[in-house]
């Protein structure tokens, strides 16, 4: 028999299939998720956990008039093969192929980007009020996971949106997991009430018992439904979403499909806005990933029979732990807090060694910036590791509650630069143009293990104020022999007095020295200003090119406000009159491998070599 799977080419063809079928389709989709995410890496765990709430959101909902919206979208696999991507779906996160997210620009059945957590709820009420507005049929269903509901942002969303339209389904992926568990008291309620299962059947019995009262029942049966909480408290055990004006529906088993399907032809005609908590196992269906879900969340890629990374190799994050807890055993004022990325930024072996010192916020960037400026007031030395993509949430906590009051917080930006696969909504492009708008802020970006550990010991012992390390995903470059560090906020290296300066910071200074042995090899003589401090640039890195009669800055990172900008700025007022050029990220930066946005930007050592050699060919 031919494959179920090859029998979907849009979400309407699963009404063709027995309830059986779609089960053997299930099996079918994990076994394609496996083999993909193997081959290309990704979100492996999530992906599994959610096959069957899939297909029978599919099966039941009418997509693209219904839209479906995936909280970080990490989990978006059957989504996309089940939505006319099956065949591309071995391209997912590679160059010019499938997005890893959903994506408005790839598919009509992806109403939103995603990539970042907690935005689902709000996005979703957006278009369940445009339909509202617009007279437009159809319903809104967001998908948020128990992880991303300890974001701020999905409480503004259910606080706002509890009143309003009826064709506004939110449901609650419920494994117990963010990447590592879930934390913080939702965690804990969600695990209160997933503890009582007799509740929804209580509350479904009463009600179709009041339905068949004869005369009365209906109406007492709704005037129960809209009656305020005390009322509903007695009888139903209240949860908080109903406080805040859902219609709450749950726990249901997210592997049943015959009971999901059942559910969510029945949400379908409710006259409110429904939480529908669905209970799943990440990793379902694959024992590796059952067994340790945090590991399979996002992987490399892996040998399926195994279950065994192809690579491990040391990296920016595992060197920042391990500095952290030598400095933390030393210094009890230390503290590491991290906002749901604890494997991520390299701090388990910290929070191993310094329970009391260590501090998961969940997903809540903005106050785990907030949190380390009260622990810093209150006389801590806080570290606060964040991707750079998610400390753009932290925007204002910098400025208002770390900057501006004065108190020493260090920040460790995991991820800064291009990271690859993950693609546009994760790209670390932005941190060092925002940090630049930032008084009483300094920023360091070390290219190599050495030097974080001096950026991060001048950082938390030297420095006033906020300081910020940054560094990129994956491990050190290159390193020339004859570079030696000099522990200053700049580092010269080449042919000094050369006509021809380039300038540069973080890992593309290894590109920059690999370009320069090939100049040395055809006699051409250049000169590196390599910035160890990029904020604020330092008046002798300024002083190294000024007399240059061409300057090239190359910043993996946005071009606009960002520190070739500001370097040039500084130039010409310190009087040079050569010709500058920038070659730095202009817009989103699509997934890829990071070699490979790396040479597509013009960013890598052979970027490097043609920018420069090419126009001074040119100006000749
Ligand atoms: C703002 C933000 N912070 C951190 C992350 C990293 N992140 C991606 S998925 C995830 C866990 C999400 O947990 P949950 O929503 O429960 O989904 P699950 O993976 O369990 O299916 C985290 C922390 C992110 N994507 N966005
Ligand atoms: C979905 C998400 O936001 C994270 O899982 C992210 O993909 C992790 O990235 P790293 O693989 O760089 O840790
Ligand atoms: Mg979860």
């Amino acid at each position: 028999m031919e494959n179920l799977i090859n029998q979907i080419n849009q979400p309407d063809d699963l009404q063709n299939l027995s309830e059986k079928e779609l089960e053997m389709l299930c099996s079918e989709i994990r076994e394609k998720i496996i083999q993909t995410v193997a081959h290309n890496g990704g979100h492996l765990a999530s992906n599994l956990g959610v096959v069957e709430l899939t297909v029978a959101l599919h099966r039941v909902f009418h997509a693209p008039q219904d839209k479906i919206v995936w909280d970080v979208g990490h989990q978006a696999y059957t989504h996309k093969i089940l939505t006319g991507r099956r065949e591309q779906i071995d391209t997912i996160r590679t160059r010019g192929g499938l997005c890893g997210y959903p994506n408005r620009a790839e598919s009509p059945y992806d109403p939103f980007n995603a990539g970042h957590a907690s935005t689902a709820i709000s996005a979703a009420y957006g278009m369940a009020v445009a339909k509202k507005v617009r007279h437009e049929p159809g319903h809104v269903i967001a998908v948020i996971g128990d992880g991303s509901l300890t974001g701020g942002m999905a409480y503004e969303g259910l606080n706002n949106a509890g009143r309003f339209p009826k064709n506004f389904i939110v449901i609650l992926n419920d494994n117990k997991m963010s990447i590592s568990r879930s934390v913080g008291a939702m965690a804990r309620y969600l695990a209160q009430i997933r503890t009582k299962p007799g509740y929804l059947r209580a509350k479904g019995n009463l009600e179709s018992a009041l339905d068949k009262l004869p005369g009365v029942g209906p109406s007492l049966h709704r005037a129960i439904s809209g009656a305020k909480t005390a009322v509903k408290h007695l009888l139903y055990n209240n949860t908080l979403f109903e406080d805040m004006g859902f219609v709450y529906y749950g726990p249901f088993d997210g592997h049943n499909l015959p009971q999901l399907l059942e559910v969510l032809e029945n949400a379908k005609h409710i006259e409110h806005p429904i939480l529908l908590h669905v209970i799943t196992a990440k990793g379902k269906g694959y024992s590796f990933a059952e067994e340790n879900p945090g590991v399979f969340h996002g992987i490399s890629k892996f040998d399926v029979n195994t279950g065994k990374k192809l690579s491990n190799s040391e990296d920016f994050s595992s060197q920042f732990g391990q500095y952290l807890c030598e400095a933390a055993a030393n210094d009890r004022s230390i503290c590491a807090i991290t906002a749901a990325m604890q494997m991520g930024t390299g701090l388990t072996e910290f929070a191993k060694r310094f329970p009391d010192r260590f501090f998961d916020t969940g997903i809540a960037e903005e106050h785990a910036v907030t949190f380390a400026g009260g622990l810093a007031a209150g006389g801590m030395r806080p570290v606060c590791a964040i991707y750079s993509t998610f400390l753009q949430r932290g925007y204002d906590q910098i400025i208002h509650d770390a900057a501006l009051q004065n108190v020493k917080v260090t920040f460790a930006i995991d991820r800064a630069g291009v990271v690859g696969e993950d693609g546009e909504t994760h790209q670390g492009i932005f941190d060092a143009a925002f940090l630049n708008t930032i008084p009483n802020c300094t920023v360091f970006s070390p290219a190599y293990y050495d030097e974080l550990r001096k950026d991060l010991q001048t950082a938390l012992y030297d420095c006033e104020g906020v300081a910020a390390v940054r560094y990129p995903r994956g491990g050190q470059l290159f390193r020339p022999y004859d570079y030696q560090p000099s522990g200053k906020a700049f580092d010269l290296y080449g042919d000094e007095g050369a006509g021809t300066v380039l300038v540069t910071y973080g890992r593309l200074f290894s590109f920059a020295c690999e370009a320069f042995s090939r100049w040395k090899k055809q006699g051409i003589s250049v000169h590196i200003v390599k910035l160890n401090r990029i904020k604020p640039v330092s008046a002798g890195a300024v002083e190294a090119a000024k007399g240059a009669k061409h300057v090239f800055f190359f910043e993996e990172g946005i071009e606009q406000g960002g520190v070739g900008e500001h370097f040039e700025h500084l130039l010409h007022e310190a009087g040079f009159h050569g010709a500058y050029v920038l070659r730095a990220i202009q817009g989103f930066v699509r997934h890829a491998t990071m070699q490979e946005s790396l040479h597509d930007l013009g960013l890598d050592a052979d970027g490097i070599y043609r920018t420069v050699t090419d126009t001074l060919q040119n100006w000749k």
